[in-house]
């Protein structure tokens, strides 16, 4: 039978808690294969003492080893108590004037990788909500310091008045306007028809602007009362110097409509603005001093609304008097459109953001993703018990804002906190906001709240939320992980690190889960390992694994098939299919060899002064076409990125030692079986790496000068090989 929890208010359910069925199993197992691991160690040493394979492989074999059981006792923590919740908005029953006030900041920085109309379309789909209108307020992030994302939110706010009532009237479910008209499956009405045809034209503006890369006043701008802004744009703006901009597009005091509210905050090539989690915090500086809404929606550009009741999901929580006390944030999955049916690239990134979310569900709640997440604006400020006080009284996430968000001291007020040196010697970025010092600013300020004792919880709506947009192809997959690991490894570097740091400030599960994601770059040290040096020693007929007679064969064998079956199973359990699942574990070991490989290496480069990693914005404007066609297709698409050396050079590698042993299988007879199994294992996952070397044309193989790189390093490693091992 399955436990529940309930939460009610005055007896009205608003949310319920259940258990995953696999918890027992899975824990149970945990303990078996936790004795399988101890064998495995018992194993190392004795071969350590009685060495009769070299001692440089049996060291690399073990620390591989060590890495990879800390790895598994985090996704244990992990599988420890995985809950699934369930909502029900239906029952939350306040009067709309009696909503809370909902603030939305959507972020954005670049016009030409994130287009102004996509940028119009997240607008309009939030301020659509089903949510009393004169309660939102949408502010918008531009750190690209763009007219032509001005423009298109001006031209968003005519739209509105028109989109809106349409969507409400008409219950349409679609409220990206794009989304609605780019679907055959509606009827169209005449109502409908028309707001089409409203649309198109506006689309059609904004892409004039786009394309002629500025804003023509005379010609573009109707009304007077927003030509002056952008006079602004003069020879001396650039995105990285100007100054700041913050012009409200439309407010619910003149109609019952939501705020809709650009910023872009000043740059100054000398100020620091600390990327995203820069942008955010000027955000909350800027709400604070207009609406200062106790709830605060982040989203990326790209992540429009697909379900309007989102906001009373997140509400059954945030409203909940038994939890809401100590509830830091509600987050929503991240789920994409545009996925190909079989997801080669784990674009889904189903174990982050859907298997281990549940995991966390059940210790203290999920780590922040950066986007569809709704926090208590509270919790930006200091723990559940102590208040970290802001700079001026303005700031304070408890002051009602009563006054009107265009009068002349609120306007100023609002310039004044999103200057550039406006957090100099203040607590914002590190006791107050988003965190900084990270390329994960999403990560590590989620991770600072849990260590503060705020809570959350996982939302996950039948009908998903938010969509968004993922990268179409491999050099922007492995480019963006790449970033991420980057931003990882500065946190597991750092003071606050989830080891130390989290261990004295959070419960030992909790700290293990976090660890999950802080040694995410690690996996790179045992899959090079395991990539190359059985492989290798094979070449050589040198035995580095126990033979099929030996007893210890058995214990490899359950240990991958063990760990391999769960992770099958996870997978399978969270609405998963077998062939997704098998694109996600090669693409496990594409990232480890690409994304995590290279990351580390920044983050050394970094470390040394050497370099200074940027934040990289992904691409969401796709106009490759051949490439789109081979993304639907499911071919994959690798490019001249040098970032695929390193799995090219094992690719060869695995396949010369898999030929090879093949050739001398009968005079190796059972010494060699699993460094033959594992190369063949290899082989398998590399056949679309090896297709791209050597039988395809297109833009999407693997270029000549990668492949003849690998050639010359599998050399290299065949002769030091012949010194170490002959
Ligand atoms: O200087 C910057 C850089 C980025 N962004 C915005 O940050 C968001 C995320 O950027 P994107 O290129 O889409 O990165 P992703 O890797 O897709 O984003 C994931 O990872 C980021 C951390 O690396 C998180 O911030 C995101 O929420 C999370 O979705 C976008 O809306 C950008 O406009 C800024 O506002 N200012
Ligand atoms: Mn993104």
């Amino acid at each position: 039978m399955v436990r529940q929890r309930k939460h009610t208010v005055d007896d009205i359910t608003l949310h319920t808690c259940n258990p995953c069925r696999r918890t027992m199993p899975y824990r149970i197992y945990a303990v078996v294969h936790t004795c399988g691991i101890i064998a495995l160690m018992y194993h190392h040493v004795y071969s350590l003492l009685t060495a009769t394979t070299p001692l440089i492989i049996t060291c690399l074999l073990l620390l591989s080893d060590i890495v990879l059981t800390f790895i598994w006792a985090t996704t244990t923590s992990l599988r420890f108590n995985p809950v699934h919740r369930t909502e029900y908005p239906e029952n939350y029953s306040a009067k709309p004037e009696d909503f809370p006030k909902l603030d939305v900041f959507i972020c954005t920085a670049d016009p030409y990788k994130e287009p102004p109309m996509m940028v119009a379309n997240t607008a309009l789909s939030v301020m659509a909500y089903d949510y009393p209108s004169d309660k939102i307020s949408v502010y918008v992030s531009d750190d690209g310091g763009s007219s032509l994302t001005l423009f298109a939110l001006m031209e968003a706010a005519k739209f509105s008045k028109h989109w809106l009532p349409f969507c409400k009237n008409n219950n349409v479910q679609d409220r990206s306007p794009e989304v609605y008209f780019s679907s055959k499956s509606h009827s169209w009405t005449k109502e409908a028809e028309n707001i089409k045809t409203m649309y198109e034209t506006m689309k059609k503006r904004v892409q004039y602007v786009v394309d002629s890369g500025r804003v023509d006043t005379d010609q573009s701008i109707e009304s007077d009362q927003f030509r002056g802004v952008f006079n602004l744009w003069d020879h001396k703006f650039t995105r990285h110097d100007h100054p700041t901009i913050i012009k409200v597009l439309q407010h619910n005091e003149s109609e019952i409509m939501p705020n809709l509210i650009y910023v872009s905050r000043e740059k100054s090539r000398v100020s620091p603005h600390h990327f995203k989690a820069g942008a955010l915090n000027t955000l909350l500086r800027v709400s604070s001093v207009m609406t200062n809404s106790p709830i605060i929606l982040t989203l990326d550009c790209d992540m429009y609304s697909n379900n309007p009741t989102a906001p009373l999901h997140a509400l059954c929580y945030l409203s909940d008097p038994k939890i809401n006390f100590s509830l830091g944030f509600v987050q929503f999955p991240q789920k994409f459109k545009g996925i190909n049916k079989n997801d080669i690239y784990a674009s889904e990134l189903k174990r982050p953001f859907d298997i281990i979310t549940v995991g966390f569900d059940g210790l203290m709640g999920p780590i922040h993703v950066g986007t569809g997440c709704f926090f208590n604006r509270r919790a930006f400020y200091g723990s559940p018990t102590s208040l970290v006080l802001p700079d001026i009284d303005e700031l304070g996430p408890n002051r009602i804002a009563d006054k009107p968000i265009m009068s002349q001291d609120v306007l100023a007020l609002a310039h004044n906190v999103a200057g550039c040196n406006y957090e100099r010697n203040t607590n914002w970025g590190s006791k107050i906001g988003f965190r900084y010092g990270s390329l994960v600013e999403d990560y590590y300020t989620g991770f600072m709240l849990h260590c503060e004792g705020w809570r959350s919880v996982f939302c996950s709506p039948t009908k998903a939320a938010f969509y968004g947009d993922s990268p179409k192809c491999l050099t922007d997959v492995v480019g963006q992980q790449m970033r991420w690991t980057v931003g990882l490894l500065e946190v597991t570097f750092s003071k606050y690190n989830p080891i130390t740091y989290g261990f004295k400030s959070l419960s030992l599960l909790m700290s293990l889960a976090y660890c999950h994601y802080a040694f995410w770059p690690f996996w790179s040290i045992p899959l090079t390992v395991y990539g190359l040096l059985p492989q290798l020693a094979l070449i050589y007929g040198v035995s580095v694994f126990p033979k099929v007679s030996d007893p210890w064969f058995w214990l490899y064998i359950f240990l991958f098939f063990g760990a391999y079956a769960q992770d099958l199973s996870d997978f399978l359990l969270e609405g998963g299919t077998y062939r997704k699942w098998w694109n996600d574990q090669r693409m496990w070991m594409i990232r480890g060899l690409s994304s995590f490989f290279f990351g580390f290496i920044e983050f050394t480069l970094k470390t040394l002064n050497l370099s200074t990693p940027r934040f990289n914005v992904t691409s969401k404007a796709n106009n490759d076409d051949k490439q789109l066609k081979r993304y639907e297709q499911e071919i994959f698409d690798f490019g001249p990125s040098s970032m695929f050396l390193p799995m090219t050079f094992v690719a060869i590698v695995n396949l010369l030692a898999f030929i090879w042993g093949i050739y001398n299988l009968y005079a190796w007879e059972e010494e060699l079986t699993l460094q033959l199994m594992l190369a063949g294992f290899a082989v398998v996952n590399c056949l679309p790496i090896y297709e791209a070397m050597m039988l395809r044309k297109d833009d999407g193989a693997l270029p000549k000068r990668t492949c003849f790189l690998a050639g010359i390093l599998t050399f290299v490693l065949i002769v030091l090989g012949y010194f170490f091992l002959k």
